[in-house]
């Protein structure tokens, strides 16, 4: 039996994939768990499917012998060590661009309700006062759109945005083709001197942390507007509040926080609550039903191709191979470190237990190397075994 654990309400459409494909051995939780509960959760399990919210580290990957795949029913991957996923032989899927137009929609509208001051508008008339007034309040057409990081997110968000008569200008650390009319700035500085709406599109990480310092939101325009999207940690929280309080910024829209409350009955801790200018939002960005759905279908589809076929494609730290008709009678995904002569032992090994290659798919990346052998013979617990205990093996099975 394959047990597949599910965390933070994973789309039944993920379970609906799983069933069709024979996995009946599931376990659903409907948020995420703390440290020791999530151990707990996932010992034993071959596939853990999570979202944003669950973070699986190299001393709790360690204690997971039995893991063969991670799913991540998201874009971010940053919450998994993909390194040690990586080194244990663990592929980890994604679903790359299931919530972008989500996180798009929800990017533009915000950009037009700071703009005309709607937050702050729409609690005065909740409280009783019929404040009308073009004070503060502009139109969209015609202001520039800052985008940092313009991968699929951020040129989507630059693209809906120009049909609102933006105009859009990125910086990206890679070149990037512009959509639209798009411009590449030459620095981060260019994008904020000239940006009335700033909106962050990069991964979380080291390379991305506290992007948005007291110095570059010093560097943006008088009266600006930050958006962030993407993760907690781009934005210097104190930072941002200082330059909200002191007038410099107009706005700020966050959906994403350095440290987010793990469930509905923990406040979010932030000096931003309360700012009337303001936009608070919790993590939601990726969150509709349309992507939900999508996502569920995607990765769980990911995951059984993987599961049946060994096909990695898509796998974000794992040498990727296709999909390939299987050959043989039985095939067999070997993972190993990545050392001169790996497939030649591999094949050895398989020749002195009388299997008979019919097959064979090799990919590397990094320290490993992935390969899925179609055999033709009797592949036993004792070769099993052989090849498992091998100096070269990372991790070895049989689908
Ligand atoms: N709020 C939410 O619910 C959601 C948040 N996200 C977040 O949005 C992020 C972006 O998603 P995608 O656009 O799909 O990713 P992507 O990988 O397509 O694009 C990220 C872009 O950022 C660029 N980049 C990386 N470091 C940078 C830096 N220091 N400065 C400038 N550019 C940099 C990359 O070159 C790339 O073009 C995800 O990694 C995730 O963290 C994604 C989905 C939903
Ligand atoms: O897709 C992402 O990276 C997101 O941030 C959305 O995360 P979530 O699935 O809502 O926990």
């Amino acid at each position: 039996m394959t047990r597949i654990v599910l965390f933070e309400n994973i789309h039944p459409s993920a379970r609906e994939v799983f069933a069709e494909a024979g996995f009946n051995d599931i376990v659903a939780h409907a948020s995420a768990l703390p440290p020791e509960s999530l151990r707990e959760a996932l010992r034993g399990a071959q596939v853990a499917g999570i979202r944003s919210r669950t973070h699986l580290d190299a001393a709790l990957l360690s204690d997971l012998s039995d893991l063969r795949a991670v799913g991540c029913f998201c874009i971010g991957t940053n919450q998994v060590d993909l390194e040690t996923t990586m080194l244990r032989g663990v592929p980890v899927f994604n679903a790359p661009f299931s919530n972008t137009r989500s996180v798009a929609e929800l990017v533009l509208a915000e950009a037009i309700l700071l703009l005309r001051r709607i937050p702050e508008k729409n609690a005065r008339v909740h409280q009783g006062h019929w404040d009308k007034s073009a004070t503060g309040a502009f139109e969209a057409r015609g202001k520039t759109l800052g985008v940092i990081g313009y991968g699929n997110i951020g040129s989507q968000v630059g693209t809906l945005a120009e049909t609102c008569g933006m105009r859009v200008v990125f910086h990206d650390i890679e070149a990037k083709l512009p959509l639209g009319n798009a411009r590449a700035c030459t620095s981060l500085e260019a994008l904020l001197a000239q940006s009335d709406v700033v909106t962050l599109h990069v991964p979380g990480g080291r390379g991305t942390k506290n992007i948005m310092d007291a110095a570059t939101l010093a560097a943006m325009k008088p009266g600006a507007i930050l958006i962030n999207a993407s993760r907690g940690t781009v934005v210097d929280i104190d930072a941002l509040h200082a330059a909200l309080n002191s007038g410099h910024l107009s706005g700020a829209a966050l959906d994403v926080f350095p440290t987010e409350p793990k469930n509905v009955d923990e406040p979010l801790a932030s000096p931003l609550i309360g700012m009337r200018n303001v936009i608070l939002t919790p993590h939601i960005g990726g969150s509709t039903q349309e992507s939900q759905e999508n996502i569920g279908r995607e990765v769980a589809e990911k995951l059984v191709r993987y599961l049946r076929s060994g096909t990695s494609k898509g796998a974000v730290n794992f040498p990727e191979i296709p999909y390939q008709e299987a050959a043989g009678s039985a095939r067999i995904l070997h993972v190993h470190r990545n050392l001169p002569g790996a497939l030649g032992t591999l094949s050895n090994l398989m020749a002195e237990h009388g299997l008979n290659i019919v097959s064979q798919q090799l990919q590397t990346r990094g320290q490993i190397g992935y390969v899925i052998s179609d055999v033709e013979g009797t592949v036993d617990d004792t070769v099993m075994s052989v090849l498992r205990s091998h100096p070269i093996t990372v991790r070895c099975d049989l689908v």
